[in-house]
Parts: structure tokens; C-alpha cells; sequence
């Protein structure tokens, strides 16, 4: 009971902080519904008693029988216009709540638990969703059906009030035990199976990806994914299927019971009538209000969907909680969600001020150092390395070679403050990015799986500097300074729209771009990063689709412009890595080797024997100019 008050207490809360005033023109319709349907049946009574005594007041209760009839569907279209408009609000409230939980966390741990990712989908789901989209309105229909019960059970009170009450009662036991049944389904389908169902929605959604639906076709892979599909689907919902079965059978013997005890109902009134202890007019409105009141009873969908919203809303606010945060939005999300509401209703340009943004950084390299680290992922018992030390003074320009699986991309995740080490520490100009926003501002990275937004060029190349908030004049002069240096100004001719094309071929006048011009945008990007005043560039990677010759070139001119601020370069190809003022070579138990390119070479070891081992695949290969790229120095 305790906790069933403070969902609803909570849900109500919010919904009166996304718009008080129309929460009150709720309240204000949902008493009129109520008001109308006892003023229908009141009056329709009073005018036949008045008809059979050929009463002039005929005429009068007639016409408050028509005010009363007419009140209704007023009232249903004006309250489902309303809640449509409190339905935007709560919304836009929920993405900015659910958004924020999804950020709290520093690190992106959070995000790759299976439970609460299986949360977060959840609930995203639910507020795309018909579901979510129509709540409030479906909250309302609800009230609106109370108001309208309530206006029977009055209009019926006033005849009998043990026989309201007994009616009240018997619907009021179909209304609980449906939704009894109603709850069980929705708490299955939340709590129960959500890993096995997100599986399944992924295998579902596969032939519709399109990077999926090429594989799917050339290893002929469909009949089995729909056999997978069904084992996972039929995995995820028996046990749902079967408590639900169970939970059925409370519901209708509800049914039941309030089936008998209707008919007591009609019984007593038709017997008070037969008897003639009731009128023929007050005969008519109490039957009337037997009927009214059956809104007080079982409502199916709509009422399934009043109590998804409740249940949802408090999902999110149980998410904010694991995290830390309260209900409500903080400040800067109430900020953008101001915001947000001028520029969707039209009422305005966003003019929050600057400060709302993220802070510029200052512009000068910044120092690494990771001592003695120990790093464990939260799914794994073995850690990926063990009391790591890596030093690089500012401004120096350092490649990470090691083989797969050695832990390259898990260190950059570390100086990201993507994860904090188990033991050890991880500085950046002495302050940790675990936990220390600024610090992690000054780290640009480009990630070996870096994102391909399906937003224009212009976004993929200038994020750093729309996060910002620079002006759009700066930004594009700086994307298009950042494209250039990445070797990608013919990625800009080439496309129709220029910088507003949108760089996925889903979008009309969107398109795709190739693998080696999708890692010159991300190389864009990070410049714009170090625009933005990183101190620390790092490139996982990020060239692995350019051929050998391109890659060279690119790095040579990338440590050029560069220049400055502190680089670290994860890269197999060793041509490239040779750039580079340091080499560090991870081994399994941390750092193996570190020097330049010509100390390596000369002092054997796993570096000498990696480059020599590419030289002569490239040199067997009569790779003619590449070849010479790579042996220049074996
Ligand atoms: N999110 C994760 N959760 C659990 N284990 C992970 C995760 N990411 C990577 N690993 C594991 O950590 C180890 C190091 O992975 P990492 O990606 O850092 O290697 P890498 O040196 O960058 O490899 P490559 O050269 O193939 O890119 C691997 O055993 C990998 O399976």
C-alpha cells in the first residue's frame, strides 16, 4: 500500500511540474464529466415523473436533461486535446529524466550491464511506443470514466445509498481483480525475460539492418535466424505465458462475482419499483446511474496503458536513483528542456546563455600518467593488464603497439575516464578523468569503432565544437580546416548537399561513404577536437581502412598539424607507428619495450620482429612503392 502511495504521488508530481495549468483544466473537465452525466440522469428522471403528472416543469428538467447530454462529448474532445498537449510535456520531461540517468555515471560501465541496459531499453521502448505516447491521455480517459461512475453512483445515492455503495462495490472488485491480472502481465513483461527479450527484439531487427541484411543474404543465414528467433522468443515468454494463465483465473472469478452482485443490484430496484416503493421517474434515473457506473469497473486497454504510465514513471525514477539523482531534472536539464519546448512550440530561439554549455578547455598539451595500473572489466575475473606505468610528458607524440588483445583499446578507455582503474592511478595533467569532467575534456579521442552519425558532414566533423556552442561561422571555417588536414576535401566535393549531406542513405539526399572516408570525417573530428583545446589527441586505429600509402601520409601530415599537443597513436601498421617521437610495446604483463622506432630496431625484441615480419610480407608480396614504405628502415 505504502509503495503503491508513493508511485502514485510521485506520478502526480510530475505531471503537475510539466504543466500545472493543464493538469488543473483536467481537473476542471474531469468534474464537469462528472457533473453532466448526474445532471443527464437526475433530469431525464424528473422530467418523465414530471410527464406523468403533467407538470409545466416538464419542459424544465428537459432542457437540463439536454445541458446534461450535451456537457459529454464536449468535455471527451476538450479533455483528450488536453491531455494530447500534457502528453508533449511529460514526454519531453521523460527523454531529458531518462537521458540524464543514461550520462550521470562518469564512466560507461553502466552501459554495458545487461540489467541495466535491459532497462534503459525498456524504457525507451515504452516511450516511443504507443504505449507511452498515448499515456496520458489514457490516464485521463480513466478519470474521465471515474467522473462519469461517480456521477451514476450520486445519482443512484440519492434513491439508496446501500444500494450505490453494494454496486460501487461490485465493480470496484472487477476493476481490481482485472487489473490484479493486468499488473502480473506488466510486471512479467518488465521484469521477467527482459536479457532474453532484448536478444530477441536484436534477431528480429537483423533483416531490417542494413548493414546486417548484406551478410544475412550472402551466407543465406535467414531460416536460421527465425528458428534462433523463435527459441529465444519462446525462451523469454514461457514463463511469462504461464503466470500469466495463473493470474487469469483470480480475474475471472472476479467477474463472476461481480456479475451476481450486479444482478442483486437490478433485483433491488426492480423489486422497489414493482413494488412501487420507487417512482417511475426516480426508477429511470437510478437505472440510468447502474448503468453510468459500470465505468467503475474493468476499462481493458485504456486502463492497461493508465497503469504502464505509473509504472514507468516510476522506472525512471528508480534509474535516477541507482544513480544518484533525484527525481526531477537538475538544473541544466531543466535548462535544455526550456529550451527545448521554445524551439518544438515555436515560442522562441533558444537564448539560453553560454555558460550551459560545456566549458572550453584550455588550449595547451596536457601530461599522461598511469602508475601502477590494474584493470579489471566488470564482466571479466581476469584483469586486462596488471600494474601498468606509463609516462608521457606534454606534447610528446607516443604509438601503442602490442598484439590483439593486449589491452590497447582498454587503455585508451581508461585515459578516457570511460572506466577508473581497479588499483593504480590515471592522471591527466595530474587530475584524474574518472571522475574529473575538465580532465576528460582534454582527452580527444577517435575509437577503432568510432560513431557514424547519421547526422550531416558538418556535424560528424565539428561535434567538439558544436558541444561548444561556437557560432555556426567558426564552426564550419574550423570543420573545414579539420576536413582538409585529414585529407578529406574530396570527401566534401563529392557530395551533392556539400556540408549539410546527411551521411546515411536512409535520409533523402543522404548518403554513404566509403570505409576510408568515414576514418578521414572521424580524423577530422579529432581535429576539431584539439580545436576545441584537447590537450591530448588519441587515434585507436583510426586508419585501419585507409591503404598503407594513405595512412603514411596522413600521419606524417597528422603529427604535423598536431604539433603542440601531447598525440598517442594506436596503430598494427608499423610504417605509421614509426612516426612517432616513442614507441611503447604492451605485452601481456604490461610494458615490454619503449623508445623510438630506430632504438627498437636496433635492440631486438618483439618490435624488431613485428616490423621485420611486415617488411618481408609487404617486400613477398611485390608491393613495388609500399614495400619501400615499409623496409625503408629494416
Ligand atoms: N567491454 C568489455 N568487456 C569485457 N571484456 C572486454 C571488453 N572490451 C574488451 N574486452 C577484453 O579485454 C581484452 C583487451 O581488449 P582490447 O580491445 O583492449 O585489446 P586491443 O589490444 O585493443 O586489441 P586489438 O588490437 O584487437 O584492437 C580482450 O581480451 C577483450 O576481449
Amino acid at each position: 500500500m505504502r509503495r503503491w502511495v508513493g508511485v502514485e504521488r510521485h506520478f502526480w508530481r510530475m505531471m503537475w511540474r510539466s504543466s500545472p495549468p493543464l493538469v488543473l483544466t483536467l481537473f476542471v473537465i474531469i468534474a464537469l464529466r462528472g457533473l453532466g452525466i448526474w445532471l443527464m440522469v437526475h433530469a431525464s428522471g424528473q422530467a418523465l415523473e414530471a410527464l406523468t403528472e403533467h407538470s409545466d416543469r416538464v419542459w424544465f428538467w428537459l432542457v437540463l436533461t439536454g445541458i446534461g447530454v450535451g456537457i459529454e462529448p464536449l468535455a471527451e474532445a476538450w479533455q483528450a486535446a488536453a491531455s494530447v498537449a500534457l502528453q508533449r510535456r511529460m514526454s519531453r520531461q521523460q527523454v531529458m529524466l531518462l537521458a540524464e540517468a543514461a550520462n550521470a555515471p562518469h564512466g560507461i560501465a553502466h552501459l554495458e550491464n545487461p540489467e541495466t541496459r535491459a532497462r534503459f531499453t525498456e524504457i525507451e521502448d515504452y516511450l516511443r511506443g504507443m504505449f507511452g505516447v498515448n499515456a496520458m491521455f489514457a490516464v485521463w480517459m480513466v478519470l474521465g470514466y471515474a467522473a462519469i461512475g461517480l456521477g451514476g453512483f450520486v445519482a443512484v445515492a440519492q434513491w439508496s445509498w446501500p444500494l450505490a455503495l453494494w454496486t460501487l462495490l461490485a465493480f470496484r472488485l472487477l476493476h481490481t481483480s482485472w487489473t490484479g491480472y493486468l499488473d502480473v502481465t506488466l510486471r512479467d513483461l518488465i521484469e521477467e525475460g527482459s536479457v532474453e527479450r532484448r536478444q530477441a527484439d536484436y534477431l528480429r531487427s537483423l533483416p531490417l539492418d542494413r548493414g546486417a541484411g548484406k551478410e544475412l543474404r550472402l551466407f543465406g543465414m535467414t531460416p536460421w535466424l527465425l528458428r534462433r528467433y523463435a527459441e529465444v522468443w519462446t525462451l523469454a515468454f514461457t514463463g511469462v505465458w504461464r503466470r500469466r494463465n495463473r493470474a487469469v483465473r483470480g480475474a475471472f472469478v472476479g467477474a463472476f462475482v461481480t456479475a451476481a452482485m450486479l444482478a442483486g443490484s437490478y433485483a433491488w430496484a426492480g423489486h422497489a419499483a414493482w413494488t412501487g416503493s420507487l417512482a417511475i421517474g426516480a426508477a429511470v434515473t437510478v437505472l440510468q446511474g447502474l448503468m453510468q457506473m459500470a465505468a467503475l469497473g474493468a476499462l481493458g486497454d485504456i486502463n492497461v496503458q493508465a497503469i504502464r504510465a505509473r509504472f514507468y514513471e516510476n522506472e525512471i525514477r528508480q534509474l535516477r536513483a541507482c544513480f544518484g539523482l533525484p527525481s526531477g531534472l537538475s538544473s541544466r536539464g531543466s535548462e535544455a528542456e526550456e529550451a527545448y519546448r521554445n524551439r518544438s512550440e515555436g515560442t522562441g530561439p533558444d537564448t539560453r546563455p553560454r555558460a550551459s554549455v560545456a566549458t572550453r578547455p584550455a588550449a595547451a598539451a596536457a601530461a599522461v600518467d598511469v602508475t601502477d595500473a590494474t584493470f579489471t572489466y566488470p564482466s571479466r575475473a581476469e584483469p586486462v593488464f596488471r600494474h601498468l606505468d606509463l609516462h608521457i610528458p606534454a606534447g610528446q607524440s607516443v604509438a601503442v603497439v602490442g598484439v590483439n588483445g593486449v589491452g590497447k583499446s582498454t587503455l585508451i578507455k581508461l585515459l578516457c575516464g570511460l572506466y577508473p582503474p581497479d588499483s593504480g592511478t590515471v592522471r591527466i595533467d595530474g587530475r584524474d578523468p574518472a571522475v574529473d569532467d575538465d580532465a576528460r575534456r582534454r582527452v580527444a579521442t577517435i575509437f577503432q569503432d568510432f560513431v557514424r552519425y547519421q547526422l550531416s558532414l558538418e556535424t560528424n566533423v565539428a561535434l567538439p565544437l558544436l558541444a561548444l556552442g561556437d557560432d555556426a561561422e567558426s564552426v564550419r571555417h574550423t570543420a573545414d580546416r579539420a576536413l582538409r588536414d585529414a585529407a578529406g576535401t574530396d570527401v566534401l566535393t563529392r557530395l551533392e548537399n556539400n556540408w549539410d549531406t546527411i551521411l546515411e542513405p536512409g535520409y533523402a539526399g543522404g548518403t554513404d561513404l566509403s570505409g576510408g572516408q568515414w576514418q578521414r570525417v572521424a580524423l577530422a573530428r579529432a581535429l576539431s577536437a584539439v580545436a576545441a583545446g584537447a590537450g591530448v589527441l588519441v587515434l585507436d586505429e583510426p586508419t585501419a581502412a585507409l591503404d598503407v600509402r594513405a595512412e603514411a601520409e596522413i600521419f606524417s601530415r597528422f603529427l604535423e598539424v598536431t604539433r603542440g599537443v601531447t598525440t598517442i597513436l594506436v596503430s598494427h601498421r608499423l610504417s605509421s607507428v614509426r612516426h612517432a617521437e616513442r614507441i611503447v610495446v604492451l605485452g601481456p604483463d604490461g610494458v615490454v619495450q619503449d623508445g623510438s622506432h630506430d632504438e627498437l630496431l636496433a635492440s631486438g625484441g618483439p618490435y624488431a620482429e613485428m616490423f621485420r615480419l611486415q617488411a618481408a610480407r609487404f617486400a613477398a608480396a611485390g608491393a613495388g612503392p609500399i614495400a619501400e614504405l615499409a623496409g625503408e628502415n629494416s
